[in-house]
């Protein structure tokens, strides 16, 4: 594990591409070091290597499997989580700001237009010493059943996050992919009870999902909803899987189903444009999605991709971090319960940074 935090700081000193990820319940730290700083894209889905995609527009970073060196090391050392319980001063603007939004993601539904919507918000905040290496480290310690990442490119900057939602994994032609929504904090041992609003709120990505893959699928079966844990979060989850059609292609499943109404909306064009018209920011790689694409695996002939949606990240600069986090909007949503939501979300973060 040493030697592996020395390659990432020569990696950085030198100011080329890499990224570092750890999957969810995995002890292995995977790293691809890029050999130049050139920004390469994924086009045809048909690349082999780590993608790093943003919400909207269709330019996805690629760090090409045969332009980079591959580490990987065994996470040896577990520390004991430190369970500072971050408590934060209440940023009143930031609150009428978002709870504004929220209201006006409301109205539109009420109006018929739209259906469910995902509003979010950037939170800026100082850092006192940024220290990569070891912020990673409590990232991964912290974060266990998460896919926890840190992606740096010198020409876009530095990204890091904890996310608990998967967008697709493909084993040759089998998929699985999961729909997530509605969101809790965990409080002790006390039973996680759902009320209609998220149960609905949940089923609707589900349909979304399911109604999507229908022409590009087969033999597809899906769970009962049950409760996750993310962090100090829960959120109700679905798994869905099967066979990718012959005469389909993996750029297919994954442009329909991103983004997904649980960072999105419905309808997914309505909800976009709203998004694009009322957030008042750019999401840039928050809601985007990232991971290995067609890896090959053990045995022959088997090429497996699997991608997360970026959620719980954020993105460092000038001793800064930009924290991102958003919340489903549906009729029934209640600002200032969403404006709580998204501080309990701004948490997974806050939690392992050194903040001024
Ligand atoms: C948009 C985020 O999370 C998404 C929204 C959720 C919700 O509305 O309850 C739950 C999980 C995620 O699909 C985020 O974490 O920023």
């Amino acid at each position: 594990m040493i030697d592996f935090f020395i390659k990432v700081k020569q990696q950085k000193a030198q100011n080329l591409p890499f990224v570092l990820y750890r999957k969810p319940n995995n002890i292995k730290l995977i790293g691809f070091f890029q050999n130049n700083d050139h920004l390469y894209f994924a086009e045809n889905f048909e690349e082999t290597g780590f993608v790093f995609a943003p919400f909207e527009g269709s330019q996805m970073i690629l760090i090409p499997r045969n332009q980079s060196v591959k580490w990987e090391t065994l996470i040896t050392s577990f520390k004991e989580n430190e369970d500072s319980d971050f408590i934060d001063s209440e940023d009143i603007q930031a609150k009428e700001h978002f709870e504004s939004l929220v209201q006006k993601g409301i109205d539109a539904i009420a109006k018929g237009t739209l259906k469910k919507v995902v509003l979010s918000r950037k939170e800026i905040v100082g850092l006192s010493n940024f220290d990569l290496v070891s912020i990673f480290e409590k990232l991964i310690q912290n974060y266990p059943t998460a896919f926890c990442y840190c992606w740096f490119h010198p020409k876009i900057g530095l990204w890091m996050g904890a996310t608990p939602e998967r967008l697709l994994k493909a084993n040759t032609n089998t998929f699985y992919t999961m729909s997530l929504a509605g969101t809790q904090k965990l409080q002790g041992d006390k039973e996680v009870v759902w009320e209609k609003k998220e149960m609905e709120e949940q089923q609707f990505v589900t349909d979304f999902i399911l109604d999507n893959l229908k022409e590009l699928t087969l033999e597809v079966s899906v769970s009962s909803p049950y409760t996750a844990q993310a962090g100090t979060l829960a959120h109700i989850k679905t798994d869905i899987e099967g066979v990718i059609n012959d005469n389909s292609s993996l750029k297919e499943v994954v442009s329909v189903l991103h983004p997904t109404p649980a960072v999105c909306g419905l309808p997914k064009e309505v909800a976009k444009n709203f998004i694009l018209e009322n957030e008042g920011y750019d999401r840039e790689y928050y809601t985007g999605f990232l991971g290995e694409l067609n890896k090959e695996g053990f045995n022959k002939g088997e090429i497996k991709s699997d991608l997360y949606v970026n959620l719980r990240c954020m993105q460092i600069k000038d001793n800064q971090a930009h924290l991102y986090m958003g919340c489903g909007i549906t009729k029934d949503s209640i600002p200032e319960n969403e404006w709580r939501e998204s501080v309990n979300k701004s948490m997974t973060m806050k939690k392992i940074l050194d903040l001024k």
